[in-house]
């Protein structure tokens, strides 16, 4: 069997922070398992503190995982420095702030020329090279555009200039953090395509970072559901949609204003501040109106409901 473009196996994340009497250890991101294939758009979906960034920073190598492992075309990221050194041409990352992501004084034909020289791509022709990147992400005439600096730029432009110089390195995967949350709803949606017709066009895989379970139906084919640092649901986009397994899922679900959500199933939400569950059993338990005495004692596995559908709950035991 041929080998994924992604593996990313148990991949865990614990932070310690320090105060001043004590040292404490916080669990982040545990049990994070799925694979990615060129072409795919892969959605991370949950609320703030998630830890969907976490998993970005982790499989970009900005921060070390603590357990678990990130396999790009078989190379453990874990195990081989040759694959860390050349990491930059294989993921890349666009985050959710364009106008922090550019240095105001550089000019944008520096900004996307400038890691194309650092990673020695296309020296001999760089400002041809800047053009074409330029043209590729729909700011034309790209002439135009070479010698602006970023206060120049719309929102809208600027994130393309970031698509841009994250292009010039020819990465395999796009890690995409909240890429449109910054920008007025409709250029946000020309980013979304933009991103999806580079997708097509490069062959590129995309994981996509969001709050927003309507740019992840729009954009992705699998949505991963996260609570608590774990996945608790993961599926075709459309069947986790409309089909829903989780109780976490069918809450952000319910909370969506978006026109598409079913209306059938209102879900009563337990003790909404008591957000996290301590203890072995399921980190939902709290809030899930389904929860029985397993649920707050017995660690979850994952279980597969379906065809490329898992579920993390007890219900499905
Ligand atoms: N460097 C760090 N040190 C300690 N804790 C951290 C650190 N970075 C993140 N965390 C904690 O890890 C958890 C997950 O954070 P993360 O940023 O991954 O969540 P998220 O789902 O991306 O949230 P958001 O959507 O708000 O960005 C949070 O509780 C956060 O406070």
């Amino acid at each position: 069997m041929s080998k994924p473009l992604l593996h990313v196996n148990e991949l865990g994340k614990v932070f310690s922070t320090r105060s001043m009497f004590r040292k404490k250890q916080f669990r982040a991101v545990h049990d994070v398992n799925f694979t990615l294939e060129a072409g795919e758009v892969l959605a991370i979906v949950g609320e703030s503190g998630s830890g969907k960034s976490t998993i970005a920073r982790m499989l970009t190598n900005l921060i070390p995982a603590t357990s678990g492992d990130i396999v790009y075309n078989g190379e453990s990221l874990r195990a081989s420095r040759q694959l860390r050194r050349k990491l930059p041409t294989f993921v890349q990352m666009i985050f959710q702030d364009p106008f922090a992501a550019l240095n105001p004084h550089h000019t944008i034909g520096y900004i996307i020329g400038r890691p194309l020289q650092v990673q020695h791509i296309a020296e001999g022709d760089l400002q041809q090279r800047v053009l074409e990147l330029l043209q590729k992400v729909g700011l034309t005439p790209a002439e135009d555009f070479i010698d602006k600096y970023p206060y120049q730029l719309s929102g809208g432009q600027k994130q393309r200039v970031v698509i841009a110089k994250v292009l010039g390195l020819a990465p395999k995967v796009i890690v995409a953090d909240e890429p449109t949350s910054m920008l007025d709803v409709s250029i946000g949606v020309d980013i979304m395509n933009l991103l999806l017709d580079l997708k097509d066009k490069e062959n590129l895989a995309l994981i996509l970072i969001t709050h927003n379970l309507g740019s992840a139906r729009y954009m992705a084919d699998r949505i991963m559901v996260m609570y608590a640092g774990q996945m608790m649901e993961c599926g075709p986009a459309e069947e986790l949609i409309h089909n829903p397994q989780h109780p976490y899922t069918k809450l952000l679900l319910y909370s969506s204003p978006d026109p598409w959500r079913e209306q059938s199933e209102a879900f009563e939400v337990i003790d909404p501040q008591g957000k996290v569950a301590s203890g072995t059993g399921c980190s939902f338990h709290h809030r899930c109106p389904y929860a029985t005495d397993t649920c707050r004692t017995k660690p979850v596995k994952i279980v597969q409901i379906a065809d490329g559908h898992q579920v993390r709950c007890h219900l499905f035991g």
